[in-house]
């Protein structure tokens, strides 16, 4: 018997056991994490080595590979795909074992992701920890499984499963893993005990049926409907990136090509991803969604240094559209909930519809109710032992201020204070209670059981330790945690202002908004800005701007274009007057079938009353291309935030990006906003701006920043290196 230890992360070792009764390892190698990187050549070496030497010494009748510290493989090291790869190659080893004359069996703890499954798949069996999660990832980076994934995965659990996972990347559990023919045993106890003992088991068996390449690839008797259904299915749902199609390409090969020449495609299908920009913004944004978590504010507070708080009883003041989303996620962690309503009738509506929210989702999950956990009451007393409070009350800073100063009364000393606020000054309420340092704010996205971000606002005064809790917080309930400064609309809606604005001004210009819907569709995003806004509602916005002073008539009775010297679009407040709020009452910029109806269709009325609204302001509509509609929304976006890094709001381009993918609906293959701008260029960008700015003079926000400005004549460093460019504010705090 002949066992190696894979390594996952960080230092991992290569063991040779030369005799299976006897406990001794001795170590033959040392490596980082993963196949590509230099130290990971060792790592191949050392299976190869091991394999060549297991094969030639007679006295070995099985091999076991298996990880180090109970982790099998997680595939390559990402960092490492931008290096000359050296040392033996993937492909071959796996041939070499899968051609291997002795039992070779893989012992899966921990995780088999990537090529890590693919060494597995090369293995003649597959033992799993029951804990153990498997999977074929590569999509999510813009890749496909390149060592044999695309052409042995169907072969061993048909076409339509491995289908699925290939082009989602799921993980599965050890349990579907078996169920699906993944793993040949699953089990409770130790998993390289019992692969060791399952490799004696086979010993001197044949290997003819175990070698999964040689299998036939199961063909589907309606071959070309399956492939083309599944293409569709997969198009729609990839909205632009270019890596789920190719992997059904690559699947496509293995059922109709022999396993050699479906190997020769699966290379040159991934040599193309492989330098793809789209696989390039895939692996930007695995990091940036880990790198959120290392948070920082312009006073010095890290995310190293700043101990978060236990938690362990929360409140929800408010239970509308998102405190109900809210109390499900708290509940749903483990959290004890008292949610708080103003009265009975509200309080038992949102007890019901919480209710369902719950069942709904354990029933999907297949996990418990977590009914217990919440408590309902009418009073605010109600949070008094709470250790944090979320209030999500109307977006009024009145209401909100008057909440906050009876909770500051109300709760126990060192009690959090926390509101949902999409915008407002999270300073002012602060300055409601007693202790401002414990008031943050945790911004969610509807539906807030459902959506992944959440911002979490530090104000002037909030503690570092309030920072690190909400943001533990988050963590917690399965969020993803941006920290943001305290401004008008944090990140991500005060970017949404220019964005929007910019879509309003194309409509006055001669645009509709089908066309703009369709550019940004095309772009990626799941609905252009208009089809969400209708979804949104349009009063939302109305109700803002209307407490800002920009709905006035001007003195021609026309409704103001030009608003504090700044160009205006009333175009959203006059459809609004109009009764017009969007899905909710049937019309917006689109017509439903009913109030409430989905579905977004044309209104010969929005056009009638587009041209009408030019002719009544002299505007003469002209043809708008594409590109100008991008570049004016995206460009207009991404200049705001590029001021939001100037002004130390985001501590880098990696927040902004993550907010925008995670609460905004920015297609994950183009990176984020930031990222996108760095690979369209920044030089590039800049001069657009420019040139619409001076098109617009009346738009501040088409005014290039001068961070965008500085980096630009900085010579356009990688987006790594903003963060030496960006200059830090003056502490705000
Ligand atoms: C023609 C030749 C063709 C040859 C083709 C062969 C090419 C291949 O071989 C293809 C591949 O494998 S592509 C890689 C597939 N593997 C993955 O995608 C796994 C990604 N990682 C995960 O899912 C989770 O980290 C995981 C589930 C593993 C662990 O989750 P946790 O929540 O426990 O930990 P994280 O916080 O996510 O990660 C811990 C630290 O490790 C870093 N990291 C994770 N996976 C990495 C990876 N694969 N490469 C580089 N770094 C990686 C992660 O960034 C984090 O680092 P810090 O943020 O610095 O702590
Ligand atoms: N709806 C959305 O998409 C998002 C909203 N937000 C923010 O979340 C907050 C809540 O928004 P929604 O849930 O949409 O509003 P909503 O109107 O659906 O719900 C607000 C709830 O607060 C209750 N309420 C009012 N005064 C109260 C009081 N004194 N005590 C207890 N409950 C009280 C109301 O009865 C109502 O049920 C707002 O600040 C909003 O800006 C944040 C992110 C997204």
């Amino acid at each position: 018997m002949c066992r190696a230890s894979l390594p996952f992360s960080a230092t991992w070792k290569l063991y040779l056991e030369r005799n299976s009764r006897c406990n001794v390892f001795r170590r033959i190698g040392t490596a980082g994490s993963t196949w590509w990187s230099p130290q990971c050549a060792a790592v191949r070496q050392g299976i190869v080595d091991m394999m060549h030497r297991a094969l030639r010494e007679p006295e070995v009748k099985s091999v076991v590979i298996c990880g180090q510290d109970g982790k099998f493989c997680g595939g390559a090291d990402i960092r490492e795909f931008g290096a000359k790869m050296s040392g033996p190659p993937l492909v071959p080893m796996i041939h070499m074992i899968e051609a291997a004359a002795k039992p070779v069996v893989a012992a899966i703890e921990g995780v088999a992701l990537g090529g890590g499954l693919e060494l597995a798949l090369s293995c003649h069996y597959r033992i799993a920890h029951s804990k153990a999660r498997l999977g074929l990832p590569e999509v999510t980076l813009g890749l496909l499984p390149g060592a044999g994934g695309t052409q042995r995965l169907p072969r061993l659990i048909g076409v339509p499963a491995a289908l699925e996972l290939i082009t989602t990347g799921r993980h599965v559990t050890a349990a579907e893993a078996l169920q699906l023919g993944i793993v040949d045993e699953v089990t409770d106890q130790n998993a390289v005990d019992a692969a060791v003992k399952f490799a004696q088991s086979v010993e001197g068996k044949s290997l003819d049926a175990r070698r999964i390449g040689t299998f036939p690839c199961p063909r589907p008797p309606d071959l070309d409907a399956v492939f083309e259904k599944v293409m569709k299915e997969v198009r729609r749902s990839a909205r632009g990136a270019i890596a789920p199609v190719t992997c059904v390409q690559a699947v496509h090969a293995a059922v109709t090509l022999p396993y050699a020449k479906g190997m020769e495609r699966e290379r040159e299908l991934f040599s193309t991803l492989f330098t793809s920009g789209q696989a390039r913004a895939l692996q930007y944004y695995f990091f940036a969604q880990r790198a959120v978590s290392r948070w920082s504010t312009p006073s010095g507070a890290r995310w190293d240094t700043s101990k978060p708080r236990p938690v362990r009883k929360a409140a929800v003041i408010g239970l509308g559209t998102m405190g109900r989303g809210i109390s499900v996620s708290l509940a749903q962690a483990g959290f004890s909930v008292v949610a708080v309503e103003t009265q009975e009738k509200q309080l038992l509506e949102a007890k019901q519809a919480v209710s369902g929210m719950l069942e709904r989702d354990a029933k999907r999950r297949g996990a418990p109710l977590a009914h217990g956990n919440i408590k309902y009451s009418c009073s605010l007393k109600a949070a008094a032992d709470v250790d944090l409070v979320i209030e999500a009350v109307f977006e009024d800073m009145a209401l909100k201020k008057a909440i906050f100063r009876q909770l500051s009364a109300i709760c126990k000393p060192g009690t959090f204070l926390c509101s949902n606020t999409s915008a407002l000054d999270i300073d002012e309420l602060a300055s409601q209670t007693q202790s401002p340092e414990l008031v943050v704010g945790m911004h969610f996205f509807a539906p807030a059981h459902v959506m992944k971000l959440l911002e979490v606002v530090y104000g002037p005064r909030s503690s570092p330790e309030a920072v690190a809790t909400a943001m533990q917080m988050g963590k917690k309930i399965g969020k993803v945690s941006v920290a943001v400064g305290n401004c008008r609309g944090f990140v991500g809606n005060r970017m949404l202002k220019p964005y929007l604005e910019q879509a309003f001004f194309l409509l006055e210009e001669g645009a509709t908004p089908e066309q703009v819907d369709q550019v940004l569709e095309e772009f990626g995003f799941p609905m252009g800005v208009f089809k969400v806004s209708d979804l949104s509602g349009l009063d939302v916005g109305w109700k803002v701007r209307k407490a800002d002073g920009l709905v006035v008539p001007d003195s021609t009775g026309k409704s103001a274009r030009i608003q504090g010297g700044r160009r205006y679009s009333p175009l959203g407040d006059l459809l609004c007057e109009q009764g017009r709020f969007g899905q909710k009452t049937g019309r917006g910029w689109y017509q439903y079938d009913k109030p409430g109806g989905r579905v977004a269709k044309s209104d010969p009325w929005l056009h009638r009353f587009l041209e009408e609204y030019r002719a009544r302001h002299g505007l003469v509509a002209r043809r708008i291309d594409q590109q100008e509609v991008l570049e004016r929304c995206l460009y207009a976006l991404i200049n705001e935030g590029f001021q939001i890094l100037q002004d130390g709001i985001a501590a880098g381009p990696e927040d902004i990006d993550v907010i925008y993918v995670l609460g905004y609906g920015w297609p994950r293959h183009r990176g984020g906003p930031m990222f996108f701008a760095d690979m369209v260029g920044l030089d590039k960008v800049l001069d657009r701006l420019e040139r619409y700015h001076q098109l617009h003079p009346d738009v501040p926000g088409l005014k290039p920043c001068s961070l965008l400005r500085k980096l630009a004549a900085g010579g356009c460093p990688p987006i790594h290196r903003w963060r030496e460019v960006i200059q830090k504010p003056h502490s705000q705090l």
